[in-house]
Order: C-alpha cells, then sequence, then structure tokens
C-alpha cells in the first residue's frame, strides 16, 4: 500500500478521539491534510468543534472546508491536537518541521491535554537523525549559529526557497542539521540547542506525544505512552 494512504488510513483512526464541543489542534503537512479533511466532512455532518491551526497553510484549509478557527489566546487550553511527523521512534520521540511548521506545532502540542501523531510506516524509526533536524533562527542570528552549528559538527544547511532563504509562518529561517553520528543523548541536545540565542525552537519533540497512529497497509496501529 502507497504512503499516501497509509497516511490517510492513520489519519482516519486519528479523528474518532474527537468529540463534539472539542477544541482541536490541527497539525501541517501532507499526513495532516487527510486529517483536517476528515473533520471538515465531520463538521458539514453537524459535528461542533472549534479548531486552532499550526500553520497559515493549515488554517486556510480549515477555513475552507467550514472549520471554525480560532486563536490559541482564544481557545487558552485544547483538548487534544492531531498531527504528522517526520520521524517517530519507539519512545514517542519525534522529528517534525519537514514542512516549517516546527514552532507553532510545538506551543500547540504544549498547550494540548492530548497529542495524537499520525504517520505512514516509513516514519516510524528505530533511531531518529536519518531525516535531518530543523531547527528555527532569528534572521539577524542565523549566519553565526551555521558557524556555531559547524563547530558542534553538525552539518547545518540553512533552507532555501530557491534563491532566497526560506521563511517560516513566524518570519524565521531555517537551519536543519545532521543529528545521525552526534553522541550526545537527545535530551541534553535539545538543552543545548536551546541555550544558543536566536535558536526560537528545534523540531525534537521529545515528551509531547501521547498516542501514535501509523498506517500500515490497510492497518491502523496504535501505540499508547
Ligand atoms: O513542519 C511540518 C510538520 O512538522 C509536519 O507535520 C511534518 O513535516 C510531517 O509532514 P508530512 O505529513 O507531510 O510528512
Amino acid at each position: 500500500m502507497s504512503a499516501v494512504n497509509e497516511k490517510k488510513v492513520a489519519a482516519l483512526e486519528a479523528v474518532k478521539y474527537i468529540k463534539s464541543g472539542m477544541t482541536v489542534g490541527l497539525g501541517t503537512g501532507s499526513t495532516a491534510f487527510f486529517m483536517i479533511e476528515a473533520i471538515g466532512e465531520m463538521v458539514q455532518k453537524g459535528l461542533k468543534l472549534t479548531a486552532v491551526a499550526t500553520s497559515d497553510e493549515t488554517e486556510k484549509l480549515a477555513k475552507k472546508l467550514g472549520i471554525q478557527v480560532i486563536t490559541l489566546a482564544e481557545a487558552k487550553r485544547l483538548d487534544v491536537t492531531i498531527d504528522g511527523a517526520d520521524e517517530v521512534d519507539e519512545d514517542f520521540q519525534l522529528i517534525k518541521g519537514g514542512g516549517g511548521a516546527l514552532l507553532r506545532e510545538k506551543i500547540v502540542a504544549h498547550n494540548s491535554d492530548m497529542n495524537i501523531i499520525i504517520a505512514d510506516s516509513s516514519k516510524s524509526v528505530a533511531k531518529l537523525g536519518k531525516f535531518k533536524l530543523p531547527i528555527e533562527t532569528i534572521p539577524f542570528a542565523t549566519q553565526l549559529i551555521i558557524k556555531e552549528l559547524e563547530g558542534m559538527k553538525l552539518a547545518p544547511v540553512q533552507r532555501m526557497r530557491g534563491t532566497d532563504d526560506y521563511k517560516t509562518d513566524e518570519n524565521n529561517d531555517i537551519i536543519d542539521i545532521d543529528i545521525w553520528d552526534t553522541d550526545i543523548k537527545l535530551t541534553d541536545l535539545e538543552q543545548l540547542l536551546k541555550t544558543i540565542p536566536g535558536i526560537v525552537e528545534t523540531g525534537l519533540f521529545l515528551t509531547t506525544t501521547d498516542l501514535v497512529i501509523i498506517g500500515k497497509g490497510e492497518e491502523a496501529v496504535i501505540k499508547k505512552r
């Protein structure tokens, strides 16, 4: 079965956790797309909910499908957030941010009572780091941060869109780094990166995930923390 179908299988399983009256965090990306589409159909059929979007792209899609989008400040707290991931390991640790939405995604995850990650089977890994870890940086500091990360042997590469610097929804830069060979523990690496002024957030989501739903063939494999 194709990755696209596995994404859909996982998404359709995840939306079963949504109940009427909930405030739902909507993730970003090609897997989250199927979840948002399914929620749109549920809303069309009369389900009442409010949603907080993790990116401009998601907000646009949700509104188009008739989902009521509110701000995080209005929501105050979310019942459940459903989002994709670039990699997920057996300890519910993730790399996210392949689509550049990691900052708002991490804020929304932090403010949710439950976080469900949906992914196709290719995202499930024994060890994180084949996927380059995105980190979001303030443009003022980006070039110096790149130098610092080079010194840490993390092979930083600034993300580009054509010939321009890639910009996030918060108008920041993304640097993708290679953590595969690092012997620093992920929790220590996260802490270390966050001590560098100008690094706003990293794509390491180490503690927020409660439930992982992997589409494997026609089946949805559910893993609870
Ligand atoms: O910035 C993007 C998000 O973290 C996505 O959830 C992640 O990149 C996975 O995206 P996709 O479902 O398209 O593989």
